[in-house]
């Protein structure tokens, strides 16, 4: 015959898939009971976030172990921590990751979008270009599991050598770059999960040789999901640059992202526009071919800097330095220097 008292010990030792914690120290079991004639388990659990697929796979694995500890059957119901609760486990869950890789004064930018395809990887290589441009060590993450394009913008085709336990990052355009491209076979689909993603991130600061970094930049999957939640909530005390386009509609979605960056306590240092005009070579005129004012409600919005607007253009090729997506010389290039020298300023505040 199951107690309650095994039931307790049994479920307290499995962790709070969000939290990544034993659930006995979140105080996540709400209640315990057994009908001892019919030999049934009934159960009240609260963790981090309910409804994702962690909360399927947390069933199950309840389900089972209380199961083969000998209930014939358990009934289980969720709830969800109180937010007290889990900002207090997200906090030190984040700072775990920190604790490892941070070296008194690396800063962490994370580089969001409310969408896909608005130029946030294009915005991150370059602005970590422009940054180490500016003299400053700067690593930067590709972490937009949606599609690995940091390693293609910078001409990357090498993969980090690895120096006994550690992996060193490849060093591109004066930038210590890793991505998740890197890890993954090639052509192999790969369904990313909250714990999956997060394991990658934790090797990502704690088996990399990074150096002393000025700042590591993230390039954060789009949206606001699932997924671009957990990464944002990884990095308590990283800083975020929302990247949107100059429609009206886009920085609608962006600002969900802005929201989310507000949610998990991440300070905004500004909004980048992207493809904000097309200059006419013969004229200067500006085209603004994809609307006009979205950065700038979007900042107003969110009560941050409008860092930068950048045209709409071709990177430069480069026949010995093949780097498709960097801009080296000219408007884009230039507007970058000026975004990377502003953010210099807004984090040395
Ligand atoms: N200012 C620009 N001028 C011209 N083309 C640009 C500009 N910025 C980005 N692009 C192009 O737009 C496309 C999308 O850019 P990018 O991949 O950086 O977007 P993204 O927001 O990171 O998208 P995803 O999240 O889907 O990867 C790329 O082909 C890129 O070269």
């Amino acid at each position: 015959m199951i107690t309650e008292n095994t039931v307790s010990e049994i479920v307290g030792e499995i962790n709070d898939p969000i939290l990544n914690v034993p659930i006995k120290e979140t105080n996540g079991i709400l209640s315990v009971s057994v009908i001892e004639e019919k030999n049934h388990v009934s159960l009240k659990i609260a963790i981090g976030r309910l409804g994702g697929q962690e909360q399927l796979d947390l069933q199950i694995e309840i389900v089972n172990r209380v199961k083969e500890a000998g209930a014939s059957s358990v009934g289980l119901r969720f709830e969800e921590l109180p937010q007290e609760e889990i900002e207090k486990y997200r906090s030190t869950t984040g700072n775990e990751f920190e604790k490892e890789f941070k070296l008194g004064h690396t800063e962490f930018i994370g580089i969001a979008s409310g969408k896909g395809g608005v130029g946030k990887s294009t915005v991150s290589v370059n602005l970590a270009v422009a940054l180490a441009k500016a003299g400053k060590k700067v690593g930067l993450i590709d972490a937009d599991i949606y599609g690995f394009s940091v390693p293609d913008m910078m001409g990357i085709t090498e993969k980090p050598e690895i120096d006994g336990q550690k992996i060193v990052p490849v060093k591109r355009h004066g930038v210590e770059v890793i991505s998740m491209a890197f890890f993954v076979e090639e052509n192999t689909p790969v369904i990313w999960r909250g714990p999956m993603l997060g394991q990658m991130l934790t090797s990502f600061f704690k088996e990399v040789v990074w150096g002393d970094l000025d700042y590591l930049l993230l390039d954060l999957p789009p949206g606001t999901g699932d997924i671009a939640l957990d990464l944002h909530q990884m990095l308590p005390t990283s800083k975020e640059i929302i990247v949107t386009t100059p429609h009206p509609t886009a920085a609608f979605v962006a600002a969900r992202a802005g929201a989310m960056a507000k949610h998990t306590d991440h300070e905004i240092l500004g909004v980048i526009e992207n493809m904000s005009y097309y200059e006419v070579k013969e004229t200067g005129n500006k085209a603004y071919i994809f609307g006009k004012g979205g950065g700038e409600k979007l900042a107003e919005e969110l009560d941050t800097p409008l860092l930068g607007q950048l045209p709409i253009g071709q990177p430069e090729l480069n026949e010995e330095d093949f780097a498709p997506s960097i801009y080296t010389e000219g408007i884009i290039a230039d507007e970058y220097k000026r975004i990377a020298e502003e953010i210099i300023k807004e984090t040395s505040k």
